[in-house]
C-alpha cells in the first residue's frame, strides 16, 4: 500500500533577526544583546534561560514593543511588533502583577475587554470562561489583596488571555511563589497551553522549570547577552508531575546545567 506521509513545516510566528540591543547612559553604555537570531513555531513553548542580567527581560520587552532594538529586526506573524501589540496578538505577564486592589478578580479579567469596547455581556461571558479556564470561578467577587500569590498570578493569567491573544510572554511569572504553589502552576500551564493552543515565550532562571514546560529553550550568556544553546525538550505534549521524577528529565537538567559550567564561561 502506498503510504503519502504529509510533513508541515511548522508556523514561525516570532521571528528575532540578528538583533542588537545597546541601552547608552550618560556616561556609558551597555550592550545587552549581541547578534540574537531565533524563530518561535506556533504553539510551542520556548523558553529564554541564563543568570541575572544576561538580557532576558530585554529580549522579551523587544519582541512586545516595550523597547525597540538598536539594529536588527522582529517580526511577530510576519508584523513587526508595534503592529502586533496594536493587533493584540501579545498577552504579557510579569513577574509582579498588575492587578487593581479597587477591582474584584471578574472585573479585573474584564478590564482588557473593557479598553476595547466590548459590550457588557461579552465581557462578562468571557471573564467567565476565564475564570474557570484558571480554576478561579469560586473567587470572582474577592478582592486582589484577599487573595494569595499564585491566585493573584493566576487572575493575571486570565486577564492576559481575556483577549485571545496567540502568543503569551510570560517574563518570571512565578519566581516570587513558592514552590509547591510554582509545581501547580506550572502544570495549571501545561492545562492552559492544551485547551487554548497559545504561543508561550518564557522567561526564567530557573533550569527545571525550564526543563518541565519547554518544547525548546534558549540558553542565554551574559555581557553580553548571547545565543549559547538551543535545547530540544523532548518530553512529550502533555507532561504530568510524575515527569520530574524520571532520569530523562534529570538528565535534560544536567545537559542544560553543563552549558553554564564550561570552560572560560
Ligand atoms: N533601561 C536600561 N538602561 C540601562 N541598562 C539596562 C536597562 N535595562 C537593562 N539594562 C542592562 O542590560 C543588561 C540586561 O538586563 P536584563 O534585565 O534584560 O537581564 P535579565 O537577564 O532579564 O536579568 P534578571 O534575570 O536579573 O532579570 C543588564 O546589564 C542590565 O543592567
Amino acid at each position: 500500500m502506498d503510504v503519502k506521509l504529509e510533513y508541515e513545516e511548522p508556523t514561525v510566528e516570532v521571528s528575532v533577526r540578528d538583533v542588537d540591543k545597546v541601552f547608552k547612559g550618560k556616561d556609558k553604555e551597555v550592550t545587552a544583546l549581541k547578534q540574537v537570531s531565533f524563530n518561535v513555531h506556533k504553539n510551542e513553548v520556548v523558553s529564554l534561560l541564563g543568570p541575572s542580567g544576561c538580557g532576558k527581560s530585554t529580549l522579551l520587552r523587544l519582541m512586545t514593543d516595550l523597547l525597540q532594538p538598536t539594529s536588527g529586526s522582529i517580526s511577530i506573524e510576519g508584523n513587526d511588533p508595534k503592529y502586533a501589540r496594536l493587533q493584540r496578538k501579545l498577552g504579557i505577564i510579569f513577574q509582579t502583577t498588575t492587578l487593581f486592589e479597587w477591582r474584584n478578580v471578574k472585573e479585573n479579567i474584564e478590564l482588557p475587554l473593557e479598553i476595547m469596547g466590548k459590550s457588557k455581556r461579552e465581557r462578562s461571558e468571557t471573564a467567565l470562561e476565564m475564570l474557570e479556564l484558571v480554576g478561579l470561578s469560586k473567587f470572582m467577587k474577592q478582592y486582589p489583596r484577599q487573595l494569595s500569590g499564585g491566585m493573584q498570578q493566576r487572575v493575571a493569567i486570565a486577564r492576559a488571555l481575556s483577549l485571545d491573544p496567540p502568543i503569551l510572554f510570560m517574563d518570571e511569572p512565578f519566581s516570587a511563589l513558592d514552590e509547591f504553589t510554582k509545581e501547580k502552576l506550572h502544570l495549571d500551564l501545561m492545562e492552559i497551553k492544551r485547551k487554548t493552543k497559545k504561543t508561550i515565550i518564557f522567561v526564567t532562571h530557573s533550569i527545571p522549570e525550564a526543563v518541565f514546560l519547554s518544547d525548546r529553550i534558549i540558553v542565554l550568556s551574559a555581557h553580553p547577552g548571547r545565543i549559547h544553546s538551543i535545547f530540544e525538550i523532548n518530553l512529550g505534549y502533555d507532561r504530568k508531575p510524575e515527569i520530574r521524577e524520571t532520569k530523562e528529565f534529570f538528565d535534560y537538567i544536567t545537559q542544560v546545567r553543563s552549558c553554564f559550567y564550561e570552560e572560560g564561561d
